[in-house]
């Protein structure tokens, strides 16, 4: 049953990875636009642009539902987040910025963590 323990707890140690990675992401004084869903009523053209809307309260959901099936997968969500930021918004917006300041703070994150 070794095994089957150390499975689990490998998800867990993941799990926990997620959690204080996004944590530090809600955190940046970047993050305003990324918070919560962007709002398709407000935000004209946003539904049809963007397929696959995703933002941190969603990621935070999905965590605390165990919907992540490891930290790659964490990952690509979090990504999801800026590349949705860089197809809807101009690079000179303030959104736009934020987006990339993010991006770069998220990869230099999780070079520190490997
Ligand atoms: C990520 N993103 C956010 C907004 C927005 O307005 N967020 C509300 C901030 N309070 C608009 C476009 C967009 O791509």
């Amino acid at each position: 049953c070794y095994k089957i323990a150390q499975i689990s707890k490998d998800d867990n140690s993941q799990l926990a990875v997620c959690r204080v990675l996004l944590a530090e992401l809600e955190a940046h004084k970047d993050a305003w636009p990324f918070l919560t869903p962007v709002n398709h009523k407000v935000i004209l053209g946003y539904r049809k642009v963007i397929k696959r809307p995703m933002d941190f309260s969603t990621i935070k959901r999905k965590l605390n539902n165990n919907l992540y099936f490891n930290l790659d997968t964490f990952i690509a969500d979090v990504n999801l987040v800026f590349d949705n930021c860089e197809k809807f918004n101009e690079d000179d917006s303030d959104i736009g910025q934020a987006g990339h300041n993010m991006r770069k703070f998220f990869h230099e994150l999780l070079h520190l963590k490997k």
